[in-house]
């Protein structure tokens, strides 16, 4: 498939979710797309091999967690950690999208935290970063919003990352099917978390269940 032929659906695809992204932005994301595709020989960044199949399942997909993002945001500058962030998902989309947003995407494998950094020199991205390290090894650092796409059950994803939380963070997990046992797990393992927003995800061009998780440490009262 010729370049082109993928813009055009990207485009759509944003075009659908409203996203009102530059031309600058869809080519960055083409080229994103282009420097996983070609990387991923070497570095394995992903089992999804043809570059229509990684747009649709994974730059769109990752695009369709924009909108409570930024409605999360309000306009505010956030500092987001991406765990387990592979090959940049939804790490580098964000990056790319929302240039207020600065991410770091955590990964254990030492070449997918590199391949990020390769993205962030090549595309100009000041806003994007790669750190190598299993997250719960990581020293603790402030971030108001973490992410995870494919990683860890719900229990270990807030268990591992815990220390990184700003006051007032939150962590936004996406899922895909409504994951009725983790959120069990979760409930017994960490009571005093809130599931405060659960939201349908919807992927242009994706005929698959996608939802979105909205974690949050209970209040503490005030004395
Ligand atoms: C299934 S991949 C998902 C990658 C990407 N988020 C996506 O959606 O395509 C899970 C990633 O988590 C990383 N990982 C696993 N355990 C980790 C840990 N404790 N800390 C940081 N990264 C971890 C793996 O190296 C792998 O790249």
């Amino acid at each position: 498939m010729t370049e082109q032929a993928l813009r055009a659906p990207l485009a759509a695809a944003a075009e659908t979710l409203s996203l009102g992204l530059t031309d600058l932005q869809l080519d960055r994301l083409m080229d994103y797309l282009g420097l996983l595709s070609k990387w991923n020989k070497v570095y394995n960044l992903t089992a999804v091999r043809e570059p229509s199949a990684m747009l649709t399942q994974h730059l769109v997909d990752s695009l369709s967690l924009i909108p409570p993002l930024r409605r999360h945001a309000a306009g505010q500058q956030l500092r987001l950690m991406d765990v387990g962030s592979g090959g940049g998902l939804p790490g580098v989309v964000i990056a790319i999208c929302d240039p207020s947003i600065d991410v770091t995407c955590v990964d254990a494998v030492g070449k997918k935290a590199f391949f990020i950094a390769q993205v962030a020199a090549e595309l100009g991205l000041p806003n994007l970063h790669g750190e190598h390290s299993r997250v719960e090894k990581l020293k603790a650092a402030p971030f108001d919003v973490i992410t995870s796409r494919a990683f860890a059950s719900l229990a270990d994803f807030t268990e591992w990352t815990r220390m990184h939380l700003k006051p007032g963070a939150v962590w936004a997990a996406m899922k895909g099917q409504h994951p009725t046992e983790e959120l069990n797990e979760l409930a017994q393992r960490a009571p005093e978390l809130t599931v405060f927003h659960v939201e349908q995800l919807q992927v242009p061009g994706l005929d698959a269940q996608r939802c979105l998780l909205w974690i949050r440490p209970e209040a503490t009262p005030s004395t």
